[in-house]
């Protein structure tokens, strides 16, 4: 199969995470007679710096003439005091949406080996952590108008957060066909207490729940989920929510697992083209130090494999080398337990390549 992937290398940790994806993508392709192509994206912070914006729009255009889009990260203080609409975040915003992609998916599964590694308690981890968050990606209050304007004497900032019904239906058809493909439960989350957008989400969700009968479905205020995914996170098996709510509570739900450097995300829309990306930042804080877990992108591009691609045994076959080297003991900083050895992002890389 041949293949061209746009690489977005991004700022921060972005550069090694995603050196050690292509290492692990190139095995891969030689294995199984693949040919990879890799075509070179700027967005984020290194793209205001070359050109001046966050997202050129030659650089959208490659992405949408790539096969599929893999991402490390962006952002990071040097970029900080810019204005909303020109910081590298802005970019990866007009990203998600110059491509369409409405569906986040963020899976929350925790790897055995790394149980000692999750914050919470054994026995609540005992009973298993495995579900996904859907998070609706291109729309709500990260694509409302943004405005801070003087106002008496002072200064007045507005977010406006918006949904139409369309926009909630797609995601959440997508939210009940994953679960017909898992334990069949749906939850949706939202803030139906305090606001229109959703308890118009909740009514969209229940309709599209009675032509889902076969799939358990419930409803959760979003301050109770972010609670009960400490207190009892077995529980949930799809979990849909809105952009801004999936955003805060997939961060939430990763560190249960052991460490967000683990959890890979697919962003999709229509067509099968897709965006890729570990659901972390750029870390400036271990930035150029070869200390980043890789996992998260590595699993991002084995994600690329089976939805973009559909090279399932190809993606299985990478999960198998990650699980291998989890069992070999190694560790990266993030997730360093007793009787592991420390090893360096490329040292991971080494060793999932050398277990495929
Ligand atoms: N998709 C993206 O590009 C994306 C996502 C989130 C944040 N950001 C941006 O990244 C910058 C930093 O944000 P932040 O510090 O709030 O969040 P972050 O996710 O970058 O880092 C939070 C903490 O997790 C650690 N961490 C994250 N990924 C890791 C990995 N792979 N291995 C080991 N440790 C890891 C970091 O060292 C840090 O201590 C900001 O500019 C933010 O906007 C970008
Ligand atoms: C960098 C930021 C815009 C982004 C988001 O909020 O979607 C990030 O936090 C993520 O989770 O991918
Ligand atoms: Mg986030």
């Amino acid at each position: 199969m041949e293949k061209q992937i746009a690489v977005i290398r991004g700022d921060g940790i972005g550069p090694e995470i995603v050196d050690q994806a292509l290492r692990v993508l190139d095995a891969v392709a030689e294995k199984y007679g693949h040919t990879f192509t890799y075509t070179d994206v700027d967005m984020g912070g290194i793209a205001i710096d070359k050109w001046g914006e966050p997202l050129p729009a030659a650089m959208l255009d490659k992405c949408l003439a790539a096969d599929s889009v893999l991402l490390g990260a962006v952002g990071g203080p040097k970029w900080d005091g810019l204005p909303g609409d020109k910081r590298p975040e802005k970019g990866l915003l007009a990203l998600r949406a110059g491509m369409g992609l409405y569906a986040n998916n963020r899976p929350a599964k925790l790897w055995p080996q790394l149980a000692a590694a999750s914050p919470l308690k054994p026995e609540i981890v005992e009973k298993g952590i495995d579900f996904i968050v859907v998070r609706e990606l291109i729309g709500g209050v990260y694509f409302g108008s943004h405005t801070t304007a003087e106002c008496g004497g002072e200064q007045k900032a507005t977010d406006v957060m918006s949904y139409a019904e369309h926009e909630i239906e797609r995601i959440g058809r997508i939210a009940f066909e994953t679960a017909r493909k898992r334990r069949n439960k749906v939850t949706s989350v939202d803030k139906a207490n305090v606001l229109d957008t959703s308890r118009l989400w909740r009514k969209v969700m229940h309709r599209l729940a009675e032509e889902y009968p076969d799939v358990e479905y419930a409803d959760m205020l979003v301050d109770n989920t972010a609670m009960q995914i400490v207190k009892a996170p077995s529980q949930f098996d799809v979990v849909v929510t809105e952009n801004m709510f999936g955003d805060i509570l997939s961060d939430e739900a990763s560190m249960i697992t052991g460490s967000i450097g683990m959890i890979p995300s697919s962003s999709l829309g229509e067509g099968s083209r897709g965006l890729y990306e570990p659901i972390h930042g750029s870390a400036p804080d271990i930035a150029g130090q070869n200390k980043a877990n890789p996992i998260g992108t590595i699993l991002s591009a084995a994600m690329m494999l089976k939805y973009s691609f559909d090279l399932d045994e190809e993606a299985a076959a990478i999960e198998a080398a990650v699980n291998k080297a989890l069992d070999a003991g190694l560790r990266t900083g993030d997730m360093m337990a007793e009787g592991c050895t420390l090893v360096s992002c490329s040292e991971m890389g080494d060793a999932i390549l050398k277990n495929l």
